[in-house]
């Protein structure tokens, strides 16, 4: 098995391109830097992806609710989250190279630290100090930091002036969090409880790349807890067991993963604890999951900014407060490359003979099963248990060369069993099912197939 340090982007993304997991955006117009389009299997392996956090985080939790809210918002809920006036990126140019690069990036790249919290200054002296230099051409010649408003900005109806201007979301959560008052008073929810919402997010990155990890375009799937003011470090705890435990279910293994606390200085003004789940990609460790206790700040904002009351009443404790937030946010994108990347193998099988394999979980790979006849002769038969199967689970059917060309291909795209129809299964009522990952096989009645499958997605 390879270790994630031995696999190579290059490898995953040009699978990714050939059996269409993720091709390059626009493409036949010479593309459009850093948009990707999933392609069929990609589509399907994204939307496991997406399935299999509403389930835990939505569907199985007690708490919790989902939401789908609008992209497009009254531009005065960005101004009172913070993003019209603070959300900026530290830019810097090299002034030899003419590179663009963000002064947070090359500090932690260069220096191992992360300058979270710093001002401008501190950045502007640490990488005088140390040298720090551009990754381009190693010159030390950067021009001062600018701030970089990484909001996608747009106009509403036909004029285009300063009054129809507007923004496309750089983050879900503040759809969750106008929406408080509704949601709690239609469901009628007592705290604690939480909102789900899973949808696409803009930013216009400074450094998008590194395929899918950091693009312009993303999806987030992001949870906003509210709790009682006090009992918010317990579930900032709950929360943060409760993700690192969805993505140890899902097949990533612990020593290819990190948890990062913030430490004070690093945390947003805003925020009591903050700790970042992080992965070991093929071209190092970077941020999967922020975890934050983001105290009452969003709703007190939205509270003095919109003039409506999103006070609490606790019945209770008789008494009124603003809730406090834990969020949990997660790109589905970047998530999915980390599945990618944990998944990809190259093993040897037999002498001078390796395969590629994806061993991703069986709730998550694009097909469920593939089902082969083992002679054309058996196609009508076989497809009838193909049409059975594809009622209930995304599955294919291949009948193209020998069972063991066919088996490869279904390895490579993490297909997790391979359903062969053999000229006994008309008379005992049996296929041999072949797992991918132990290459092992058995034989299964036609009629428990459903049940075998439904048991393996499980997580
Ligand atoms: N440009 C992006 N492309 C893909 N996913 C993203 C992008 N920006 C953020 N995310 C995802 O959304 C999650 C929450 O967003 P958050 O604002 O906390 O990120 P961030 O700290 O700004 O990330 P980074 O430091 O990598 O820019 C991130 O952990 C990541 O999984």
């Amino acid at each position: 098995m390879l270790s994630n340090t031995e696999k190579t982007m290059e490898k995953i993304v040009n699978l990714c391109k050939n059996r269409g997991f993720v091709y390059p955006g626009s493409e036949i117009y010479g593309g459009l830097a850093n948009s990707w389009d999933y392609g069929p299997l990609g589509v399907e392996f994204k939307n496991n992806v997406k399935r299999a956090w509403w389930k835990k985080f939505v569907q199985c939790s007690p708490y919790n609710v989902g939401l789908d809210s609008a992209i497009l918002m009254n531009p005065e809920v960005w101004v009172a989250s913070g993003h019209v006036g603070g959300f900026s990126d530290p830019l810097m140019d090299c002034k030899d190279c003419k590179t663009r690069h963000r002064a947070d990036q090359l500090i932690e790249a260069q220096a191992g630290i992360s300058p979270n919290g710093w001002s401008d200054q501190q950045m502007m002296d640490f990488i005088k100090e140390k040298g720090i230099s551009c990754p381009e051409c190693g010159s030390k010649n950067f021009t001062d930091i600018r701030k970089f408003n990484l909001m996608f900005k747009t106009f509403q109806g036909v004029t285009e002036d300063a009054k129809s201007e507007i923004f496309l979301r750089p983050e879900t959560a503040q759809g969750i969090f106008v929406n408080f008052a509704n949601i709690q008073r239609t469901t009628r929810k007592k705290l604690p409880f939480g909102v789900g919402q899973i949808g696409k997010s803009f930013r216009n990155e400074i450094t998008p790349g590194n395929f899918i990890f950091r693009i312009r375009e993303f999806e987030q799937m992001e949870l906003e807890f509210f709790c009682k003011p006090g009992t918010d470090l317990e579930w900032f705890k709950y929360w943060k067991d409760y993700c690192h435990n969805w993505i140890l279910s899902l097949g990533i293994k612990d020593e290819n993963l990190r948890l990062r606390d913030h430490d004070p200085k690093e945390l947003s003004h805003y925020s009591k604890a903050t700790t970042d789940i992080e992965y070991l990609f093929p071209f190092g460790w970077g941020e999967l999951w922020g975890i934050a206790d983001r105290t009452d700040f969003d709703l007190t904002q939205h509270q003095e900014h919109s003039t409506k009351s999103l006070e609490y009443f606790d019945q209770e404790a008789n008494e009124k407060y603003i809730p406090y937030v834990i969020e949990p946010s997660l790109g589905a994108d970047r998530v999915a490359l980390a599945f990618l990347c944990e998944a990809y193998d190259e093993e040897e099988v037999g002498e001078g003979d390796t395969r590629v394999v994806m061993h991703l979980h069986p709730a998550l790979a694009p097909y469920k099963a593939c089902v082969l006849p083992l002679s054309k002769k058996l196609g009508e038969q076989a497809g009838k248990v193909y049409e059975r199967l594809a009622d209930l689970f995304p599955v294919d059917y291949d009948d193209a060369g020998s069972i063991g060309k066919r088996y490869r291909r279904q390895d490579e795209i993490g297909t997790p069993f391979c359903i062969t129809y053999d000229f006994e299964s008309a008379e005992d009522g049996c296929v041999t099912v072949r797992d991918r990952d132990t290459m092992q096989q058995e034989r299964i009645a036609i009629d428990a197939l459903p049940g075998y499958l439904g048991d393996k997605m499980h997580f």
